[in-house]
């Protein structure tokens, strides 16, 4: 570590310790503008921050910290197409299939613009077709459902994305995600489907993961028991980089959708992956999403870094993850279709910055990213928000909410809404022991039962939070979140210097997998080597199959 980043990194403990006896409450007192100086607004998004305890001093020492690990080159180097991921020696040019201007899109000096266009509308006019009943199944059937089949970034984008926009779904299929290997997961999805109604789209970018295969293989099985071997080519899309490996599973090559190796799998819900939400929502909602995309990559190359709402997001994230040794990060969308955006970002965030060593392998000199959880608000309130006010561990939130009612019922608004800013004022402001006392003698409690009751109903507050407060729940508001999100994620990874865009972590267990799959399957196989749990519990299920 240089002796500007390790200067940095001194100079916001030190600064963490000057803040240590003041209030959240009180930068509020001192300050009554402090909620204009501490949020940013973007046409009709909020950002607002300003209930982290954080100062000016804060936030400049945060930049300098940035400045000091060269975000703005990396930044740079990101939108040049440079091989960023370093490890896998290619670009992650994601925001290149978001780009809605006419500027070419250098990669390795070749404009891939025509290539992303041409896929893109190769993708449209397809859904377009399925839409409009142009294509048909094998009986002639038009298509009432549509099945993606695909796990990781190959299943938890577009599947999010169905269930968020869902009011835009209008006129198209329904769209179905099967991801895990587990056969319930495609059974219980087909179950009270019509075959001859049914496309099938298998995604993965490699053509080679294993749950994807197994489960692509049985709904083919399922797919020819009932409409024939000659059904296959109507019944089934494809969307990969290997197309050499779709061709084998005999998919009809204009039915084959391709993407490039400079996207990764998390990241790739912008290209062909969406095929499944294209046809959900049809193309010109698509386009609204890409450009609430297009928008955010502006707003974070052009923005200042204090003002620059995915820099604060990732700088905040760094404060109480390397500073304020925070472990944990809740994402809380009050927005219930948002209710698969927590299993979203747990991928994007924990795949990307999961991570140990450094860009150049050595190992890193500061916790890297935190355990991401969430469930949609009010729900979590009621589950696991004890633990959020009153636990041991303080754990930095950010609440999600729509400024405008997205039923009919005003009502249920009203109370969704207060009940997000509530829990957010809930965090910081706490309650003394004082103040709960006082709370107690109000209920006409003996001076006994107060002394002991009333320190469980002590809050801690300065539990720190953001609330991301958005017209409505729109395809553009949509591909904005998704967008802050991915540059969050790579801001805390220029911080960490290490590779977000990799994912080796994930190649030990698959290995694994793959060499007990044989033992498992055949009783006479030979545990022998194994270790002694795994064969234990090998030999039980035996000892029951
Ligand atoms: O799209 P594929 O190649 O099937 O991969 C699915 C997922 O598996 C992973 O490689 C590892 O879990 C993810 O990065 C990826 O999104």
């Amino acid at each position: 570590m240089s002796h500007a980043i390790a200067a940095a990194f001194l100079a916001l403990e030190s600064h963490a310790a000057d803040l240590e006896n003041t209030k959240t409450l009180d930068l509020f007192a001192a300050d009554p503008a402090r909620f204009e100086n501490f949020s940013v607004t973007l046409d009709d998004f909020v950002f607002d921050f300003s209930k982290h305890k954080a100062t000016r001093q804060t936030l400049d020492l945060l930049v300098a910290l940035a400045r000091a690990r060269k975000l703005e080159d990396r930044r740079a180097a990101l939108f040049g197409g440079d091989s960023v991921n370093n490890t896998e020696r290619r670009a992650a040019m994601h925001m290149a299939l978001r780009d809605l201007s006419p500027q070419p899109l250098l990669i390795d000096g070749v404009d891939v613009r025509p290539q992303i266009e041409a896929e893109r509308e190769k993708v449209f006019a397809f859904a377009r077709a399925i839409r409009n009943g142009d294509i048909r199944g094998a009986t002639g059937e038009t298509f009432t459902d549509v099945v993606n089949i695909g796990i990781g970034g190959s299943d938890l984008g577009p599947a999010m994305a169905a269930r968020a926009l869902s009011p835009y779904a209008d006129g198209g299929p329904r769209t179905h995600f099967v991801s895990n290997v587990d056969g319930a997961d495609l059974a219980d999805t087909l179950a009270g489907l019509d075959l001859s109604r049914t496309l099938f789209i298998v995604s993965s970018k490699t053509f080679t993961t294993q749950e994807t295969m197994a489960n692509a293989a049985s709904a083919r099985a399922r797919l020819v028991a009932a409409l024939g071997e000659a059904a296959v080519a109507r019944h089934f899309a494809a969307v990969s980089t290997r197309l050499d490996k779709v061709a084998a599973f005999g998919i009809a090559p204009d039915r084959v959708f391709g993407f490039w190796d400079w996207v990764g799998g998390r990241y790739s819900m912008w290209s062909s992956i969406g095929l499944a939400l294209v046809i959900a929502i049809g193309p010109e909602h698509f386009t609204e999403f890409l450009r609430g995309g297009f928008d955010i990559d502006a707003h974070f190359r052009t923005a200042p870094l204090d003002r620059n709402i995915p820099v604060l997001m990732g700088l905040l994230g760094v404060w109480h993850r390397n500073v304020m040794k925070r472990g944990a990060h809740a994402v809380i969308p009050y927005d219930q279709r948002l209710a698969r955006f927590p299993a979203y970002l747990q991928q994007l965030d924990m795949e990307s910055n999961g991570k140990s060593v450094t860009r150049d392998g050595r190992l890193v000199t500061h916790e890297t990213g935190p355990v991401i959880f969430g469930e949609p608000g009010t729900n979590g309130q009621h589950a696991f928000f004890q633990l959020l006010h009153q636990g041991t561990d303080v754990t930095p939130i950010d609440f999600l909410v729509a400024a405008e009612p997205t039923a009919a019922d005003a009502h249920h608004h009203a109370l969704l809404f207060s009940n997000c800013l509530a829990q957010a004022e809930a965090f910081m402001r706490g309650r003394r022991l004082e103040e709960a006392k006082e709370q107690l003698r109000g209920q006409g409690l003996s001076a006994d039962e107060i002394d002991s009751l009333a320190p469980h109903k002590v809050f801690s507050g300065d539990r720190p939070s953001s609330v991301f407060l958005y017209r409505r729940l729109d395809p553009r508001t949509l591909g904005r979140l998704v967008a802050l999100y991915e540059h969050k994620v790579f801001v805390q990874s220029v911080i960490w210097d290490i590779n977000p865009f990799d994912q080796w972590g994930v190649e030990l267990g698959k290995e694994l997998a793959n060499r007990l799959a044989p033992i498992v399957e055949n009783a006479d196989a030979p545990t022998a080597g194994l270790d002694g749990s795994t064969a234990g519990l090998i030999g039980w299920r035996r000892a029951r199959g």
